[in-house]
């Protein structure tokens, strides 16, 4: 409940007026709705005795004064006779009773004198008038209590979602588990969607429903507090159950939401991965794995109704018990004009038709907001369960941060400075690293597969920090400067290049996102995008790429991600290269773009491929995590058993592709 609070806080600051405007239409829904059960005694009493209501007060006024008379003539007669005090202090209390019903009636007198309808017609006319009103404005205040209410809650459910997006961005990075898309999906969808579900609930229905409640009770307990009392003898019993039941269907959503993330996660894996399927011919497998999943979604889904239903019935049971308990005893009450049931006080003076009735009504009209309350357990535990997944998130503090006081980056040389660094504390991915590069230096770092090229890169992106040593760029340490200081001097093109499902200019543009029209253009013909949109696409760079870029092909992708780092005129330019997606052609237009566009900056270069290595002035070797060799092409060939090896496997690839 905890993390719930907070989302019910957060709605609390951002829309206070539209929440207490619908409190307060809810507790007049309550109002209205204990005072249309109201209108069963003058039925009961007026109209089905065909009187009108000055014939009923005159009959009131008597019926009480001659309680009253008779009372007082027992008590004297039992003063007289030295009866038991306890016997003489429970007449005197009935005749209090009487009283007190008097004064009442005194006070309603001069009401129905001078305005209620003298024919009993009118007055049923009138109480059918009064309902009529109620009822409208008890369903006008409804409407405005939940509109406002949903305003406030789904507000505040897209905020946090909102909130939730930005936080996924800034707890990508680093060292901390990611979970899984599917389930991140489950939390910023169907959990937000819950809690948001459960803040209207908690301030709106359960706030309504026992305001119906309290009103009916308080009518109830107006006419006979004890009788009242008897009838709320179940109420432990089903609270009991009740507070059973909440827990295992808080437990029983968590395992929903995520069983749902789980089916999530897998449906994305294969809708994205479906080539393999279809070319291993997994599809039955597939089938299968995704019918477990859903299948435990549906289990646990089957055990909420269950306790759904439980949580109903108990509450049906509870409302029933009370009008059954209040049936029987009530009834005895009045059928034989007593005060007393087991020789226990269970009302003041003997009962009368009309009270009675108006008695079981508000009893009956209470159990209708109890039976209600049944449905909303269920969804204020989703919504518990819920904010905790995405609160615990929203609280996890990232790995990667500003430091406090930042210091500004200047341009110049790029140092390693005996860095080490492991993804996990088994394996050493890059260890006691020292490598510098000079400023506007174009470089290439070759080595064999997993040697830590791309890790070199994540660090200087600060896409993690390293465990030991330090990256530095111009002598500053990058942890000391802003990332958002340190990322704009870097144009990166990576491995896996992502596009945006958006047009190609569109693409270029996410580059630098005020760059005019023909600025895209002159990134997109410097990088060789121009070379394939105009022949090979239908709307040129209007084209769209597709999700993840899939209308395009991996060389074409590149090209569009060198026009995009160019738009951004970095200091420092970072191409990680995807040979294996490359043809020759394509990659030789790729190098020659990468040339044209690097100018004066500092170029990183990561390659197999030995056509790139001319356009190095260095090449830098790699192996297990450490540099093992700087030096000229030719240098190298004779000192680096490594890269004559890299080397030799490349040319003998290219001449087989050629
Ligand atoms: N996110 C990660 N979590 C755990 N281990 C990782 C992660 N990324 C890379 N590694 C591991 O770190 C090592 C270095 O990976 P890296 O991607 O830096 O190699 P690389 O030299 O760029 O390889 P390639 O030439 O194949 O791209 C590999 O053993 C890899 O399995």
């Amino acid at each position: 409940m905890r993390y719930l609070n907070k989302a019910i806080w957060l709605a609390w600051r951002d829309y206070k007026w539209s929440i207490v405007l619908s409190i307060i239409s809810s507790l007049l829904v309550g109002v209205l709705w204990g005072a249309n059960v109201g209108a069963v005694y003058p039925f009961a009493e007026v109209i089905f005795k065909g009187q009108n209501l000055q014939q009923w007060i005159d009959r009131e006024t008597e019926a009480c004064e001659t309680a009253i008379r008779e009372g007082e003539a027992e008590v004297a007669a039992l003063v007289a006779a030295n009866a038991d005090d306890a016997d003489v202090a429970s007449k005197r209390q009935e005749i209090e009773g009487w009283q007190g019903r008097l004064k009442s009636v005194n006070k309603t007198r001069p009401w129905i004198e001078n305005y209620a309808p003298t024919s009993p017609f009118n007055t049923l006319l009138c109480i059918v008038a009064f309902l009529l009103v109620g009822t409208a404005l008890k369903c006008l205040f409804l409407a405005i209590s939940t509109t406002l209410m949903a305003r406030a809650a789904f507000r505040t459910s897209k905020s946090l979602q909102r909130q939730f997006f930005a936080k996924m961005l800034e707890l990508r990075l680093g060292k901390v588990p990611q979970g899984e898309t599917g389930d991140s999906a489950t939390r910023v969808g169907g959990d937000i969607n819950s809690i948001g579900n459960a803040i209207s609930i908690l301030l709106g229905k359960s706030l309504r429903e026992p305001a119906k409640m309290i009103a009916c009770v308080a009518l109830a307990a107006y006419i006979n507090w004890r009788l009242l009392l008897l009838s709320l003898l179940v109420c432990p019993i089903a609270a009991y159950l009740l507070m059973t039941l909440a827990k295992s269907i808080k437990r029983t959503s968590v395992r929903v939401l995520e069983a749902n993330g789980r089916v999530i996660s897998f449906f994305l894996q294969i809708h994205n991965g479906y080539q393999v399927v279809k070319a291993f011919g997994n599809e039955e497998l597939e089938n299968e794995r995704f019918y477990r999943k859903t299948e435990e979604v549906l289990r646990q889904q089957m055990k909420l109704e269950v306790y759904g239903s439980l949580i109903r019935s108990n509450n049906e049971l509870l409302g029933i018990g009370m009008v059954c308990l209040s049936l029987i005893a009530g009834g005895y009450l009045v059928l034989n004009q007593a005060t007393h049931i087991f020789g226990i006080r269970l009302a003041d003076k003997a009962m009368d038709f009309g009270g009675i009735m108006t008695f079981y009504a508000s009893l009956i009209a209470a159990a209708d907001p109890i039976r209600k309350l049944g449905d909303v357990f269920g969804s204020i535990q989703a919504g518990i369960a819920g904010s905790e997944r995405v609160f615990s998130i929203l609280a996890a503090e990232p790995a990667i941060k500003d430091p406090e006081n930042p210091v500004p980056l200047h341009d110049g040389d790029i140092h390693f400075n005996n860095v080490s660094f492991r993804y996990n504390e088994n394996v050493t991915v890059l260890e006691n690293l020292d490598l510098t590069i000079r400023q506007g230096e174009k470089v290439a770092i070759v080595g064999p597969n997993g040697c830590g090229k791309s890790t070199l890169i994540n660090l200087l992106l600060r896409f993690y920090d390293p465990d030991e040593g330090a990256v530095t760029i111009g002598g500053t340490n990058i942890r000391d400067a802003k990332q958002h200081d340190l990322r704009r001097r870097i144009g990166l093109v990576n491995q896996n290049t992502v596009l945006f499902n958006d047009s190609i200019e569109e693409n270029i543009r996410y580059g630098r996102l005020t760059a005019t029209d023909e600025e895209v253009a002159a990134a997109g013909k410097l990088a060789e995008v121009d070379a394939f949109v105009h022949t090979h696409t239908t709307h040129g760079y209007k084209s769209a790429c597709g999700e993840l870029g899939s209308a395009l092909s991996g060389g074409q992708r590149q090209r569009i991600a060198i026009a995009r780092a160019l738009l951004k005129n970095p200091d420092i330019f970072i191409f990680d290269e995807a040979t294996s997606q490359i043809d020759l052609e394509s990659e030789r237009q790729i190098h020659a773009a990468f040339e044209r566009c690097v100018g004066d900056s500092t170029a990183i270069l990561i390659t197999h491929r030995p056509a790139a290595l001319e356009l190095a002035d260095r090449i830098i070797v790699m192996n297990a995590g450490q540099v093992e060799a700087i030096g000229s092409h030719e240098e190298l060939l004779k000192r680096s058993r490594t890269y004559h090896e890299l080397y030799r496997e490349e040319v003998i690839q290219d001449r087989q592709a050629a």
